[in-house]
Formats: structure tokens, C-alpha cells, sequence
């Protein structure tokens, strides 16, 4: 891929440092994303998602210690002073979270919300940024831009709402926007709606988009790339429409198979045992617990990620289980 890398994260750890022994949460996490790539970070509840984003704004609990890098633009985001990581911040990279009602202020009204963060970094004028304002609302879907702008958030609908978190992530016409689980706390009926207007307006201006989701049917539907983790490390990686086609690691496949399909009817199948952490797994493959396919050698050694048909795998049975995780995924 010949696009610039605006993230680069390489063997990315993350530590507890407030526990006795140290409680590993992130182990060795690298991947990148380009200018006008999307990828998404996907894996059930525990995986790391949250913690690797948050150690990508340096946002992260103080007692969690990040080593490895994390460099944007070639910059090294954990060694930035406190004005470089006040720009980074405010300019180069967005959050869209996932709960826009935890984000907002009731008692400020949309329009202060969307020109405040812009106006007090010194980006944009308050008439500038008004303006602006009322454009990325127009070009949301949303009708009455100026009315809107004078609500306060109890009045808009929960996706009126998000699509609102969504043009406050373009006020300051970031590189790179992170994508929290954006539609979790929606209703289903809008959830698709609002998907397809973030994924739209941020590939429209050729920006990177880190996606955060448990849901690896909807990740592989709006990213180029996938990164797919598993008790805080990377299992396979590589791209969306390979990994949606043929995973190479049993995870991926098992998150493929528990989806519901949409054109027949099929048992829900959900994968047995529940999601680990990285400082609860023992020693030997973080997925062996729950995989159908694992062997002595999987419980013992961990397996390390490796190149294989263009992706990135962690299982030592990849080669051999094409096959059966392709006819399980789809099954
Ligand atoms: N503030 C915190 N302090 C200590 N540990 C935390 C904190 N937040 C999360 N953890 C732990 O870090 C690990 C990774 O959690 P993380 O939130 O990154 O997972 P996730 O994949 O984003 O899951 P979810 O989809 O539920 O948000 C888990 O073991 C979790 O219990």
C-alpha cells in the first residue's frame, strides 16, 4: 500500500502497575493505519479495544503503563510534551464515542458543544467555526441546522444525537478518527443509518478511521483492514474481505460462525466459555480454553503472530485448519 501510515503502533503493551504481580491487559500489539484507510479493530468484551485506543490518545487510567510505540506521522505519541499532545489531541485525531449522550453537556446547547472545542484551541474564529458548524450538520442529514444548533441534547433523538459527535469529530478537521463502538447505544433502526453517513463523510474527506466493534460482520462491511483481538493480543490481521472470506485463526472463525445470517435460518451458535483477559490466560495460545481445534502443543507454547497468504496469524494449526475454519465460518 503506497498511502502514508498516520498511526503506527508497534508491540504495544499496556500494564496494570497498581496490582501485585503487574496485570498484563495489552500484549504486543502493532498495526497501522494509513491516510484514507479504514480499519477495524474487532473482539468481544475484555480484548483490549478500548485500552489500545486510549493508549493511541494517551488517554489512558494512570495507573496503566504503555511501552512499545505509538507514532503518528512519525511522531512518537508517548513521548509528546504537553502542548505537542494538546494539538494532537484537538487537531489531528477525533473520538466518536459510543454513548453520544455521556458526551454532551445537558445543559449546553449543540451549537456551543460542536464550536467549543475548535474556538478555545484558537483553530477557528467563533463566526468561522458557526459556520462550519451548521455545514457539517447540513451535510449530516441533519434539516434546520440553525434550530438545532440552539437545542440542548434532550431534544434530539439518540442518532440525531451521534450524527451531531459525528460532525464534532470533523469540526477540526482531523487526519484520523477513532470510531468507539459508535452505534452501540443506539436503536437498531437507526444504527445503519448513522454507520453509513460516519463511514461516508470520513471517506469523502479521504481520512483514516480506526473502527472499534465487537461486531466483525459490520467491521468487515465498512473497513479495508481488520485487526482481530483476543485477551489483549492480536490473533490475525490482514484484509477485511480475506479474513470475511477464509479466517485463518479459529477466533476469527468462531466470531464469524455466532453472527446471525441474514439470508437463512440458522441456530445462533454462541462460542463456548467466555472471553479472557491477557493476565488470565496461562501459558500457551490465549484461545486454547475455548478452541474446538486446540492441541497439546497449543496449551503449552504461544504461538507467535506470523505472515501467512498476505495476513498476519497467531495459531500454530493455521496451515492445516484452512479448510475446516473456512466450512466453520460459513457454516
Ligand atoms: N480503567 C481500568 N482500570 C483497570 N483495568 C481496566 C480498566 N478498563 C479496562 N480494564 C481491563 O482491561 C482489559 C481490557 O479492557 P478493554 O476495555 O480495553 O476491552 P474492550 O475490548 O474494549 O472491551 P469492551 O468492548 O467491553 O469495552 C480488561 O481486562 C478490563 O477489565
Amino acid at each position: 500500500m503506497s498511502q502514508e501510515a498516520l498511526l503506527n503502533v508497534v508491540d504495544l503493551s499496556i500494564e496494570l502497575t497498581d496490582s501485585v504481580p503487574r496485570r498484563t491487559l495489552v500484549r504486543d500489539v502493532s498495526f497501522t493505519v494509513r491516510q484514507g484507510e479504514s480499519v477495524g479493530l474487532v473482539g468481544e468484551s475484555g480484548s483490549g479495544k478500548s485500552m489500545t485506543v486510549k493508549a493511541a490518545m494517551r488517554l489512558l487510567p494512570r495507573a496503566a503503563d504503555a511501552t512499545g510505540s505509538i507514532e503518528f506521522e512519525g511522531v512518537s505519541v508517548l513521548d509528546m510534551g504537553r502542548r505537542e499532545l494538546a494539538r494532537y489531541r484537538s487537531s489531528d485525531v477525533a473520538m466518536i464515542h459510543q454513548d453520544p449522550r455521556a458526551h454532551t453537556n445537558p445543559m449546553q446547547t449543540i451549537g456551543d458543544f460542536l464550536i467549543e472545542g475548535v474556538v478555545s484551541a484558537g483553530l477557528q474564529s467563533k463566526a468561522a467555526a458557526i459556520d462550519r458548524a451548521i455545514g457539517l450538520l447540513d451535510e449530516m442529514g441533519i434539516k434546520d441546522a440553525p434550530r438545532r444548533m440552539a437545542q440542548y441534547p434532550h431534544q434530539l433523538s439518540g442518532g440525531l444525537l451521534q450524527r451531531v459527535m459525528i460532525a464534532s469529530a470533523l469540526m477540526s478537521e482531523p487526519k484520523l478518527v477513532f470510531a468507539d463502538e459508535p452505534t452501540t447505544a443506539l436503536d437498531v433502526t437507526v444504527q445503519s443509518e448513522v454507520i453509513a453517513i460516519m463511514v461516508e463523510q470520513i471517506q469523502e474527506r479521504g481520512l483514516g478511521m480506526l473502527f472499534i466493534t465487537h461486531d466483525l460482520d459490520l467491521a468487515a462491511a465498512v473497513t479495508d483492514s481488520l485487526v482481530v483481538m483476543y485477551a489483549g493480543t492480536v490473533v490475525e490481521k490482514g484484509k477485511a474481505h480475506d479474513i470475511y472470506a477464509g479466517p485463518r485463526h479459529p477466533y476469527t472463525a468462531a466470531l464469524l460462525a455466532s453472527r446471525p445470517s441474514t439470508t437463512h435460518v440458522k441456530r445462533l451458535v454462541s462460542i463456548p466459555g467466555r472471553p479472557a483477559s491477557a493476565y488470565e490466560v496461562p501459558t500457551g495460545c490465549v484461545f486454547a480454553a475455548r478452541c474446538p481445534f486446540a492441541t497439546e502443543l497449543c496449551r503449552s507454547d504461544r504461538p507467535v503472530a506470523r505472515e501467512l497468504d498476505g495476513r498476519v496469524v497467531a495459531c500454530h494449526r493455521a496451515e492445516e485448519l484452512t479448510h475446516e475454519l473456512k466450512t466453520a465460518a460459513s457454516a
